[in-house]
């Protein structure tokens, strides 16, 4: 037999690695075309192997929300595959809401993956928690929100606060040159000055008419968006590991945030040591704010000022952006729909006329004089004494303002997903399968914009579908989801009410508002659904 030379050694391997190589390509592309041909009729997103459909979610994550309702119109609940092997359920379904939400309620906690995104900002707050430390927060915090001690305190500051903004707008709109006005900054300061003193009881000033640049908001808004990001970015725990790109960011954001929450603490701490002592002097009335509840457990119990910096930030979070975003959506919608500004107009004037003539005040005119001085401060006196008929009570009776904060909300949830771990599997009312260690969806801004839910006009900004025969219709809140539901409902929605109606109360009754011309109104993607460029308006007196 004939030896093989060395050469012909070397040809016979090469072949035979070509051949070995050449299989494995075709076994790898005939695993993709099968993998892709097995989801032809697959009616959420197509996914590759390994990656799922990480590849179309980061393609569209700037405009993620618009994406999902996309394919939740087409079908009410879709499963989205991310890498290795982990899904995400999103459904806008609202029976598989209550489910979730109310009957299988355990069953669906923040979970351990959320937790872990989130923990660096919220850490175990109310946002974060589940089971008992849940629990414990949420029993508190509810003895805070029902006492009347704090709504009256709220109608106080929030009235305070939307004056405030009420005479910078009066500037702007007074001003010979056109002012142009960030409206959502505007909302933003206001809700956090009035968290500040409503939860904490400190005054932090950022509404002060020179407008003061504020570390914090600043610090804020960036750890909001790089959290929401790792939802979806697998590599978030190595970048943070080598401290680079978004999560480098982070930790600096997270520095200034932390030395901002730990200093309203202290200060409070401070200030409470001072009014115990005053106490033993005197009977001095005690401070009403949320702060000084939960620091009369912590500090006594475990957690102490940790603890504590997550009652803040959690309740930053909840007051300041979801309340300023839908202020900021509102006012949009005005500009867009001037027949809405006039009609709830009518009924903030004929409201004013009415309580004024119940009230026997004599409302001041500004309208007649020549002297730009004095029509400046007879508009301020106006201002003032409209204010003066918003109350609790009596906000509670307008009802087209009430029904057009709800038709906002519908559109623009500030919350426009919500989350939930899957503990063990599931079966969805509607079938939909789900596994332990998954995640599960709920949709507010996709159930907002369904046909199947609202009709087929679902898509228009329309606040008289909240009212038949002058009076508010209640909708399920496993419908309209934009407080969420169930156990976990938000503990602040009439607050939020009371300081929305009231700013909006103030502003619809005295200003006509425009957005500037070209300027682009789209949202941004965090956890809440602010404007990523803001909301650059006009303003013009009535
Ligand atoms: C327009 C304004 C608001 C909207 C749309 C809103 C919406 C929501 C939503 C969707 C949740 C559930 C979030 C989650 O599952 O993580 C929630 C929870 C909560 N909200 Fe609000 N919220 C608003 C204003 C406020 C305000 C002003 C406060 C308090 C100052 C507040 C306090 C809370 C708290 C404490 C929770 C946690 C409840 C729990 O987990 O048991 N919210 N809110």
């Amino acid at each position: 037999m004939e030896e093989k030379t060395g050469h012909d050694q070397y040809h016979d391997d090469s072949t035979s690695s070509l051949m070995a190589s050449f299989i494995i390509v075709c076994a790898l592309l005939s695993w993709v075309l099968i993998h892709r041909w097995n989801q032809k009729n697959r009616v959420g997103p197509k996914t590759w192997p390994v990656i799922g459909a990480a590849l179309e979610q980061l393609r569209n994550y700037h405009r993620m929300h618009d994406w999902l309702a996309d394919y939740l119109s087409k079908t009410r609940t879709i499963t989205v595959q991310m890498p290795f092997n982990r899904a995400t359920t999103y459904t806008a379904d609202p029976a598989n809401v209550e489910h979730i939400l109310r009957t299988n309620f355990p069953n669906y906690p923040k979970g351990a993956m959320y937790h872990s995104f989130m923990e660096v900002l919220l850490g175990d707050g109310i946002f974060n928690a589940d089971g008992e430390a849940w629990r414990k927060q949420r029993k508190t915090a509810s003895l805070e929100f029902a006492s009347k001690n704090l709504r009256e305190f709220s109608t106080t500051v929030f009235r305070e606060y939307a004056v405030k903004l009420a005479l910078i707008l009066s500037d702007a709109s007074s001003s010979s040159t056109r002012v142009v006005l960030d409206g959502q900054d505007l909302f933003m300061r206001m809700t956090l000055d009035s968290i500040c003193k409503v939860g904490f009881g400190v005054e932090i000033g950022t509404l002060l008419p020179e407008l003061p640049e504020n570390g914090f908001a600043r610090a804020f808004d960036a750890a909001n968006a790089i959290v929401t990001l790792r939802f979806i970015d697998p590599l978030w725990r190595l970048k943070r590991l080598l401290r680079v790109g978004s999560e480098a960011l982070l930790s600096e954001s997270m520095r200034i945030i932390d030395d901002f929450t730990y200093a309203v603490i202290r200060r409070r701490k401070a200030e409470m040591l001072e009014e115990e002592e005053e106490e033993e002097k005197e009977d001095t009335p005690k401070r009403h704010d949320i702060l000084s509840r939960f620091m009369d457990q912590y500090l006594r119990e475990e957690g102490g000022e940790k603890g504590l910096r997550d009652v803040v930030l959690n309740f930053v979070i909840a007051g300041r952006d979801t309340t300023a975003t839908t202020l900021s959506w509102f006012v949009y919608m005005l500009t867009l729909h001037p027949p809405v500004a006039e009609r709830l107009h009518r009924e903030l004037a004929d409201f004013e006329e009415r309580e004024a003539k119940e009230k026997n005040v004599s409302l001041v005119s500004y309208h007649e004089s020549d002297d730009e001085n004095s029509t400046e401060s007879r508009f301020r006196s106006r201002v003032s004494q409209f204010s003066q008929l918003l109350t609790y009570d009596t906000l509670g009776r307008m009802t087209y303002l009430h029904a057009a904060v709800n038709e906002t909300l519908r559109l623009f949830p500030a919350v426009p997903q919500d989350p939930k771990g899957v503990l063990e599997d599931d079966v969805l009312p509607d079938g939909t399968r789900l596994k332990p260690g998954n995640m599960v969806t709920y949709v507010p801004y996709s159930m907002g914009r369904m046909d199947y839910i609202w009709g087929p006009d679902a898509a228009i900004f329309n606040p008289e579908r909240w009212i038949r025969d002058g009076v508010l219709q209640n909708v399920s809140p496993f419908k309209f989801t934009a407080f969420q539901a169930g156990a976990r409902i938000c503990l602040g929605k009439d607050s939020a009410y009371l300081q929305m109606k009231m700013t909006l109360a103030l502003l619809c009754r005295f200003f006509v508002f425009a957005l500037v011309p070209g300027h682009e109104v789209t949202y941004r993607m965090m956890t809440i659904l602010s404007m990523a460029h803001g909301l650059k308006l006009t303003v013009s007196r009535r």
